[in-house]
């Protein structure tokens, strides 16, 4: 999807193309006559968890969208790893390591949950789509190869001995951890999660957690759209707070729970008190 009257400059250098990640410079949404992004900038380092939050229709899923090249922005940049990813597809971001979860359970529930990280395995493998459907010797053995990855990466959400179970039988909480493996079997270097926890139960949310931090551990960058005010603020190096299309804070977790600015768009759900359940 194009914004109309596009004034995008993808000439533009990053600002830090060393140290960041990601780097979002004066990125503007106007669809219709509204303003759903405004002067929005933010910077995730290497190796941080980065969390954006803000209120329900504040823009968070807007600008994942811009980041991950399903839209294009009226104005501004982002950059990943140095590189301007505006005039670039879906395909071709997430082929530089940019790779999305999205707010729904994206998976294919007619298809194995092995099927369903393989999927995501051969849209980087050397072999391709093709190759795997030509059943070719040299394929076999790369199956094989992406077999023993497949249940490495199930055991390491803690879905193991399930890869032939049909995706769509899984419970709600398992399906999330399946599109969280899809995920990583394309091999990220930076994770975008559209709110993970949404619709888990407090247990599954703390593995949830847990797991984020372990990838972040192993060397992925993680910027996390999440509204468990909990979850955010106990992961988090860093916080940006967006409300009504415009970054208003960011900081620490405690910094940004004790921004006037940030309290007062928070008014009525109480921030601290939500982070604190
Ligand atoms: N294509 C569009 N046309 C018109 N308005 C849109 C469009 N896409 C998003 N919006 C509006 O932009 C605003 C930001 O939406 P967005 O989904 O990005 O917010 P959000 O912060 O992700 O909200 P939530 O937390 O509820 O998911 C909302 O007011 C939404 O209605």
């Amino acid at each position: 999807m194009v914004a109309p009257n596009m004034t995008v400059d993808s000439t533009i250098a990053p600002a830090s193309p060393i140290h960041a990640s990601l780097e979002i410079r004066d990125l503007a949404v106007h669809i219709g006559g509204l303003v759903i992004l405004e002067q929005m900038s933010l910077s995730v380092p290497k190796g941080k968890i980065v969390s954006l939050i803000g209120p329900n229709g504040a823009g968070k899923t807007t600008a994942f969208n811009i980041i991950t090249g399903y839209m294009k922005p009226t104005a501004g940049a982002v950059f990943f790893e140095g590189q301007n990813l505006i005039d670039m597809t879906p395909d071709e971001v997430a082929g530089l390591g940019l790779v999305r979860t999205f707010q729904r359970t994206s998976i294919f529930a007619g298809c194995t949950v092995a099927e369903n990280i393989l999927t995501a395995m051969h849209l980087r493998g050397r072999a391709g789509l093709w190759g795997a459907i030509l059943r070719l010797p040299s394929v076999l053995r790369e199956e094989a190869r992406l077999q023993s990855e497949v249940e490495d990466i199930l055991t390491f959400v803690g879905l193991q001995g399930r890869a032939g179970e049909m995706a769509g039988s899984l419970a709600y909480g398992e399906q999330r951890l399946l599109g969280l493996a899809i995920a990583l079997a394309a091999r990220p270097k930076l994770l975008l999660l559209d709110e993970p926890a949404a619709g888990l139960n407090p247990s599954e949310t703390e593995r949830f957690k847990e797991l984020v931090r372990r990838i972040c551990d192993d060397g992925v960058t993680v910027l996390l759209v999440e509204h468990d005010m909990q979850m955010v603020m106990s992961i988090s190096d860093t916080v940006f707070v967006l409300n009504q299309g415009r970054i208003i804070a960011s900081g620490t977790p405690v910094m940004v729970q004790n921004d006037p600015e940030v309290i007062k768009a928070y008014l009525g759900t109480g921030l601290k008190k939500r982070a604190k359940t």
